[in-house]
């Protein structure tokens, strides 16, 4: 599953005429009008999406999918909760593939915290922790592609705030905008400013980007961005719910934070997205750091990118050649440069204290296996069996099944 991110990509179909929305759970949008876009707007669309790493979709055709494509305004019921709002507009044969009531999430926010939203400096309003929130349901879920020719997006937003009721349509207008009038309306502003994307659990479709949409979570769009978040978006397709995930310790009343980006870029870099795309300079902790420390940072997140000098563990365990502490060693400057930078987001960061506890493990050194094997699970949320095989290993090393793998001399021909 694509992680949740922030997207980028938007762009405005001609309008023609407005939506008629309904107050039933569903209504269909006329078909009869579709017609295929400018050649010129279809080659830079299909250029965008094909060169979107998100919707792995290589062969993007857009007048072939506009072809294809129906929707409708859809209103998502949830088992667990009989109030809570949601209106989308979803592709009709996406929208059959969804369960008719969405189950309530398995999955909880730690118990114990909660969040309020207070002003930030210079940042505008922002998410901070509080005191238990659980995982939230967006209010607006809208295609991360509209291929829709007859209806402006601007169009489209109205009718889906239309069916919103009061309250909520007003929290909605309330949210930040960070597009000039020039370049949209105030809807696709909002839209643009504070969507997150997700994937909807729609294995049976065949075009990958039909799964991926934009949602707003009233609450959690607050976040603001870091360089070095301390948080991280988890969507559960399956509940339709997102949860923020703490990537380390945070303390109450500290700012939770996240990244619209992939923050391992340089400093420069990473700003002039954040302005092309948000329209901000950024204020984060990792940017007002001083010039001195930016030429490090830099060359930091460029070597965390890289992955040089990594042994493979394979290799490790093999080679006389390449001492001991090698593996070892280098995995835990990669850990100590994420942590420096505060980029426990990136992916790798599980891998490299998997790969310490490993590490320790075909040494035979059970205290540092034992460490960092619980480093290892705490950061990850697993399923209970996962960590339950995960512990007995850790009470019983010799059960690990690479334990002893650099002492042995035929280390592989082990069961
Ligand atoms: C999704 S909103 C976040 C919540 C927003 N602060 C609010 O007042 O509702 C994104 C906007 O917040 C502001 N923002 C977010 N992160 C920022 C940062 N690191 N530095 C400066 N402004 C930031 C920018 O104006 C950006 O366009």
């Amino acid at each position: 599953m694509p992680t949740a991110t922030r997207p980028s990509m938007n762009r405005a179909s001609s309008s023609e005429s407005s939506i008629a929305s309904t107050s039933a759970s569903t209504s269909y949008l006329r078909r009869d009008r579709c017609r295929p876009p400018p050649l010129q707007f279809c080659a830079q669309m299909n250029a965008d999406i094909r060169s979107n790493p998100v919707l792995d979709s290589p062969y993007f055709d857009l007048a072939g999918h506009i072809g294809n494509r129906a929707y409708c305004l859809h209103n998502v019921a949830y088992a667990d909760s009989p109030t809570a709002e949601t209106v989308t507009l979803l592709d009709v044969g996406v929208k059959d593939l969804l369960p008719v009531l969405m189950p309530a999430p398995t999955v909880l926010s730690p118990k114990g915290v909660t969040f309020a939203i207070r002003h930030s400096e210079g940042r505008g309003w922002a998410r901070h922790v509080r005191s238990a929130e659980y995982p939230q349901r967006p209010i607006l879920v809208a295609p991360y592609i509209i291929a829709l020719q007859t209806h402006s997006e601007a169009d489209i937003y109205a009718a889906l705030l239309h069916r919103l009721s009061a309250d909520t349509r007003m929290r909605f207008m309330e949210l930040a905008n960070c597009k000039p009038a020039e370049e949209c309306g105030t809807l696709e502003g909002i839209m643009r400013t504070n969507a997150i994307g997700i994937s909807l659990n729609v294995p049976d479709v065949p075009h990958p980007e039909l799964a991926t949409h934009r949602g707003i979570f009233l609450n959690i769009s607050r976040c603001n961005h870091s360089c070095g978040p301390n948080a991280k978006w988890q969507w559960d397709p399956a509940s339709f719910s997102l949860s923020l995930v703490a990537l380390r310790p945070i303390h109450a009343g500290q700012e939770i934070t996240v990244a619209y980006i992939t923050p391992t870029c340089s400093r420069t870099e990473r700003r002039a997205k954040l302005k092309a795309i948000y329209n901000f300079s950024c204020r984060c902790e990792f940017c007002a750091r001083p010039a001195s420390l930016t030429f490090k940072s830099d060359a930091a997140r460029a070597e965390l990118v890289s992955e040089s000098g990594l042994p493979s563990f394979e290799n490790w365990c093999l080679d006389a050649n390449i001492p001991d502490h090698a593996l070892i060693d280098a995995h835990m400057r990669a850990v100590s440069l994420i942590e420096a930078e505060g980029l426990q987001t990136l992916d790798s960061y599980g891998k490299h204290l998997d790969a310490i506890a490993m590490g320790y493990g075909a040494l035979r050194d059970v205290e540092g296996f034992r460490e960092w094997a619980w480093r290892a699970m705490d950061f990850r949320p697993m399923d209970s069996g996962a960590s339950r095989v995960l512990e007995n290993w850790i009470l019983d090393p010799e059960t690990f099944p690479v334990w002893g793998w650099r002492t042995s001399p035929t280390p592989f021909q082990r069961d």
